[in-house]
């Protein structure tokens, strides 16, 4: 089984990639990890809404470039569908009955193009909260791994 996230925007903060490297080689007894980090737009202050939309369209092409139709997608939006810990682990319970690749998506300081959110099998959100996409990583790569440790009834998840 692969797991994907794919995050645009560059990770800078050291104490957020020592965070994520920790998750990551926790998740890699359940399969292959990958992280794939796409360049990210320069957006202006003072930007028009088309200016944005063409943004993130740009943004949208390199991230669908990196998809196939196999793929099991997770796209995180703010706007998407609430779910707690359990559930994220239900679903990757359910998607990985259906696909050998799950990818995740964090979008860059605009978000996701909305061709982005309508490829994905699962919209989902973390919370009505915004959270910076480099903290997003760590937090994703986290919660699946305790999606997993949910999965083995490990006491890891109280
Ligand atoms: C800085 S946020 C983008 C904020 C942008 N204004 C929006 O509404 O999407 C960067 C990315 O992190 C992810 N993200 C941030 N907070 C989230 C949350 N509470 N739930 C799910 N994804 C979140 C999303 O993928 C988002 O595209």
């Amino acid at each position: 089984m692969r797991i994907k996230i794919i995050s645009v925007g560059k990770l800078k903060e050291k104490y957020l990639t020592a965070g994520i490297a920790e998750y990551v080689k926790r998740l890699s007894r359940f399969g292959q990890v990958e992280i794939v980090e796409l360049a990210d737009e320069k957006t202006p202050d003072k930007a028009s809404e088309k200016e944005n939309a063409q943004i993130l369209s740009k943004e949208g092409d390199r991230i669908l470039a990196k998809l196939t139709d196999r793929d099991f997608v997770f796209s995180m939006a703010i706007e998407g569908k609430l779910i707690s810990s359990e559930e994220l682990s239900t679903s990757l319970e359910q998607a990985m009955q259906q696909a050998s690749t799950l990818v995740f998506i964090i979008g860059g300081s605009l978000g996701l193009d909305p061709r982005v959110k309508k490829r994905a099998n699962a919209l989902i959100s973390f919370g009505r909260i915004t959270l910076p996409h480099q903290l997003m990583r760590l937090v994703l790569t986290e919660q699946i791994y305790r999606a997993f440790m949910i999965r083995e009834g490990s006491p890891y998840h109280k």
